[in-house]
């Protein structure tokens, strides 16, 4: 039962609380997080490591005037709870419910919506500089973790944030939440100078320190002098953060509302480019994700807290796991194939392969842009580079794909998970782009297998180019194909006619070949398994168009500049005027939710693809002829 809890409709209820209170409040908004996400899944271990500090910025800055920007936001549950959404997180990642990651059009402390990591920095500075431009007292609080520091972006916005512009500071905080953790365990060099910053005696004296000192909650340089004296004849840690022009403080303990709140205020008053290093444990109050916090850094679907997440239950192997065992058996065939992650090992399916070729295994931390063109290094020597990346996180190194792989013309592999709706996640992490920014880049292939065993040889194909080749698969599991286990490949740049009809031909760019099939069977149409976004099987194309009153084409990606464009420029080059419509996802961002339900709102189930050709060729001869 949450008694204080309820007392709570916004942040200005926290801010007349008797700060004695806030424990308690924290006990149970935690307990209120763990609740909710054991009935709908969702992020879990990175917002149990937040409550203190979201109880406290709500409780010493002026929220909603004062701006939080939440870098990646999937720590915001406890920030969604106290700002007046509680009675709303059941509905959390459902279709036309609460969003996993802030959102603008969801509540006004939502101030910057976030998905893609890196942003909360350069979002704030620009709230930071416009307050100042506007002659506002305003507060903007960046509030970044230790993963999401290590993305080339947060360093841009550093380095900008910590010099006057044109004379004029920015009043921002930046605050690093630091659990020591990424998904995966943190890499890189700046985790090792955080881990120095928390090593050093400096940090436990703080700790102690820190009570004593700020019982009486003195102004900041009282507060500093008591540091000095605590660090007196230790090495208080120079940090990077202040060679960026920030005025650092921490490390604290980001657990303890004592030190928080105090410093917070403190905080509060001083002008300029401040930085707040905060240290707290990912998943901190639930023992069970204290203990694996890899495994509890989000849920896949309901789970009893008592007894932790459920065995996985085997079933279907997804996508995700068809990359791993073949990028696993592809290494063992060939010493040039290295692997390469930026931070989501787990979620592209390479913990295997990281256990067994250590060597050739590559995380180079939430850096996107440094893997692809990192990748194209490697291949400059000849070695075979497989970048597993995220559709949706590709985007941010589209730069490095056209000018240092493609340009160069390197064989790269580019394994793009999560390509097409991912369901909970919403529109930040949906790779529905990947089709139409690929496909016009010279050099480059893109293949879209339609089921899991299509996927292993499209690996292969892939793998044994000697140039840039992209393959997408969606998240999950596809229909269950039976999968080989050697490595055979496909005919490049030759598409399959899975079904022979009459009248209209349905040209499938990947998993929609399913739904399209059952269409056919209800409209008699033919229906190819394209294979190939580029090269695409332009004879195969003219074929079809020659033989058939109407063309249509499906794909998991963006109608605008996708596959069925390319099959409409394909017939306009050779003169053919076959009509054709084009199935795939419409202008406009898709929302959260069921993901099958998605894509039978966007028309893209078996039903909606029968539908929309009934509609569009009703009237046509070939449609009446087919429906007999
Ligand atoms: C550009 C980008 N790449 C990758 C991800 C996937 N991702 C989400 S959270 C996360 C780890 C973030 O670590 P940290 O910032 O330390 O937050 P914590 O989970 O530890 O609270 C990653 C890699 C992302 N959201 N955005
Ligand atoms: C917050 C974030 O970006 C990741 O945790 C992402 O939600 C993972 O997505 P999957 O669940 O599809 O691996
Ligand atoms: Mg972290």
């Amino acid at each position: 039962m949450s008694k204080i809890l309820d007392s709570i409709q916004t942040p200005a209820d926290l801010r007349r609380m008797s700060r004695s209170d806030l424990p308690g409040l924290a006990r149970e908004v935690r307990e209120f997080v763990l609740n909710t996400v054991s009935q709908t899944g969702g992020h879990l271990g990175s917002n149990l490591g937040t409550v203190e500090l979201t109880v406290a910025l709500h409780y010493v800055f002026n929220t909603p005037h004062d701006r939080i920007v939440w870098d990646v936001g999937h720590q915001t549950y406890p920030h969604k709870v106290l700002t007046g959404r509680r009675e709303r997180m059941h509905t959390l990642r459902q279709l036309g419910g609460i969003a996993g990651f802030p959102r603008r059009d969801e509540s006004e402390y939502d101030t910057f919506a976030t998905g893609h990591s890196s942003t909360s920095i350069s979002a704030a500075l620009g709230m930071a500089l416009a307050a100042k431009q506007k002659g506002e007292d305003r507060k903007a609080i960046a509030v970044i973790g230790d993963g999401s520091m290590t993305a080339g972006m947060a360093f841009e916005a550093l380095n900008n944030a910590g010099v006057p512009h044109a004379g004029v500071n920015a009043d921002i905080l930046v605050i690093l939440n630091d659990n020591d953790m990424s998904i995966s365990p943190p890499v890189g060099a700046l985790n090792k100078h955080l881990a120095r910053l928390m090593s050093g005696n400096f940090y436990a004296a703080a700790r102690e320190g820190v009570k004593g000192v700020l019982k009486a909650a003195p102004p900041l340089f009282e507060l500093a002098r008591r540091f000095e004296e605590h660090a007196k004849g230790m090495v208080v840690p120079g940090t990077i953060f202040e060679e960026f022009g920030f005025n650092y403080v921490g490390p604290i303990d980001g657990h303890d509302l004592d030190a928080l709140i105090p410093t917070l205020e403190n905080l509060r008053n001083k002008k300029g480019p401040q930085f707040l290093h905060v240290v707290t444990k990912k998943g901190y109050g639930y023992k069970m994700a204290e203990a694996d916090p890899v495994k509890y850094h989000a849920a896949s679907g309901r789970f009893n807290p008592a007894e932790g997440f459920p065995k996985s239950s085997g079933g279907k192997p997804t996508f995700t796991q068809v990359f791993g065992q073949w990028l696993c058996d592809m290494a063992e065939a060939d010493e040039r194939l290295v692997g390469i992650t930026p931070a989501m090992r787990e979620g592209s399916g390479m913990v295997e392969f990281h256990k067994r070729f250590p060597r050739r295994y590559h995380d180079v931390g939430i850096a996107e842009q440094h893997a692809v063109t990192f990748a194209a290094g490697l291949a400059c020597e000849g070695l075979k580079p497989v970048v597993a990346i995220y559709s949706t996180f590709l985007q941010r190194a589209y730069d490095q794909l056209v000018h240092d792989v493609a340009l160069q013309n390197l064989p790269v592999v580019f394994a793009l998970d999560r390509a097409g709706i991912v369901g909970a996640d919403g529109p930040t992490h949906a790779g529905v782009y990947d089709i139409a920014f690929i496909r016009c880049i010279p050099n480059c292939a893109l293949l879209a297998p339609s089921d899991e065993n299509e996927c292993r040889q499209a690996l292969t194909t892939a793998y044994r180019r000697d140039q840039p080749v992209a393959v997408r698969y969606p998240r999950g599991s596809g229909c269950g194909a039976e999968i080989e286990t050697g490595l055979g490949e496909w005919e490049w740049g030759k598409g399959v006619v899975r079904r022979e009809g009459q009248r209209i031909a349905i040209l499938a760019f990947g998993t929609l070949l399913h739904p399209a099939l059952a269409a056919a069977e209800k409209l008699g149409a033919t229906v190819v398994d394209m294979r190939f976004v580029k090269p695409m099987d332009e004879a195969l194309v003219l074929e079809m168009a020659r033989r058939h009153e109407a063309i249509v084409t499906v794909e998991e990606g963006c109608v605008m500049g996708g596959a069925g464009s390319a099959v409409l420029e394909c017939l306009a080059a050779a003169g053919v005027t076959t009509p054709v419509l084009q199935l795939g996802i419409p202008d406009r961002f898709t929302e959260h939710g069921d993901p099958n339900k998605l894509l039978s709102m966007m028309g893209l189930d078996a039903e909606g693809i029968e539908a929309s050709i009934v509609k569009r060729f009703a009237s046509r001869p070939a449609l009446a002829a087919v429906n007999g």
